[in-house]
């Protein structure tokens, strides 16, 4: 198993999650002789996991069923131990997409917080590209190394437990792209342009507050980047929902002038029975959900030109 190569066949040492249901998934790290409690019973990794294929249904030791799921960033996103915040993969889509990240690319990130960015770069990066993520705080930057191992993508990345503020990247000329997700991303702003290559890239600044916005902006201008532009990514999820809707009254098709009398009563009868019998109608339709997750942060883009 690995974060960019998917494996046929679970191993011990692998990074497995336990899929539950749409809401309900966690990861596990698989163990000869080592076992996981869910609520459908324990599953024991020697017997019911190592030599069985991704995407199994596993019975549990009460009868009830999980299915074991390959990792992939979008399912570590939502299952990863949080040391700090995180980004999701609403705003992860768009960075990635939006930095022009593709196999190759030599990045610059901080910091690297629980690393939920992280491997969405890597996976993007990989096989040739590299990642240089920074992050002050020593055992969040220890723990970050420490899955980068054993998501076997470590060759991928290179952890630096620095102040990016006052110490920038550690490299210099090399990056195509600069990512910031700090409270004081202006005060990185300097060394984000001196990691970019000589001929240019991009940056990208996720901030939750405007005024951090404003700065970031401030910043970028006076070190000469251009296109700044500030995007908030909202998610609208729609569910599909049969869903009730009276018929329109279309009438008869008019009357006959030969109808007597006798005729106009029984129609207007038989108008009265269809709103009342047959007035609705069920289809199937897109709806969307009445709450919506509200605002993440802002994200600032812009470029660095050759100059
Ligand atoms: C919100 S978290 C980043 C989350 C990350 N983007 C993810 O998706 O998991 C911010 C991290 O930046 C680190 N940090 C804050 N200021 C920093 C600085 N000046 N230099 C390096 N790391 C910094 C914090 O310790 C924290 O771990």
């Amino acid at each position: 198993m690995s974060f960019v190569e998917y494996r046929d066949v679970i191993q011990n040492g692998d990074t497995a999650i336990v899929f539950l249901g749409h809401d309900s998934m966690f990861a596990i790290k698989v163990q000869q002789g080592g076992a996981t409690q869910t609520k459908y019973g324990a599953i024991k990794h020697s017997i019911d996991l190592i030599g069985k294929k991704y995407g199994s249904k596993v019975t549990c030791s009460k009868g009830g069923w999980v299915y074991i799921l390959h990792p992939t960033p979008e399912l570590w996103t939502v299952t990863l131990p949080h040391r700090t915040q995180i980004l999701y993969s609403t705003d992860i889509s768009m960075i990635i997409m939006m930095l022009e990240l593709k196999p190759g690319s030599i990045v610059c990130e901080s910091g690297t917080g629980s690393g939920s960015l992280s491997h969405a770069i890597i996976r993007t990066i990989a096989p040739t590209g590299q990642l240089y993520t920074v992050e002050f705080h020593k055992q969040r930057a220890e723990k970050a190394e420490e899955e980068f191992c054993d998501h076997k993508i470590d060759h991928l990345v290179t952890v630096k437990n620095q102040d990016v503020c006052k110490e920038g990247f550690g490299v210099v000329n090399v990056a195509d792209a600069v990512f910031l997700d700090i409270p004081s991303p202006w005060e990185a702003v300097k060394y984000s342009k001196s990691a970019l290559k000589m001929e240019g890239g991009r940056i990208c600044s996720f901030s939750p507050c405007i005024e951090q916005v404003q700065r970031t902006c401030l910043a970028m201008t006076e070190q000469d980047f251009m296109d700044i532009s500030t995007f908030e990514i909202l998610l609208r999820v729609y569910d599909v929902r049969t869903v009730s809707l009276q018929l329109p009254d279309l009438g008869t098709g008019g009357t006959n002038s030969q109808d007597t009398p006798a005729d106009l009563k029984n129609q207007s009868k038989e108008n009265s029975w269809s709103d009342s019998q047959q007035g609705t109608t069920q289809f199937k339709s897109g709806a969307p959900l009445r709450e919506m997750a509200g605002h993440t942060g802002y994200l600032t883009f812009a470029t660095k030109y050759l100059s």
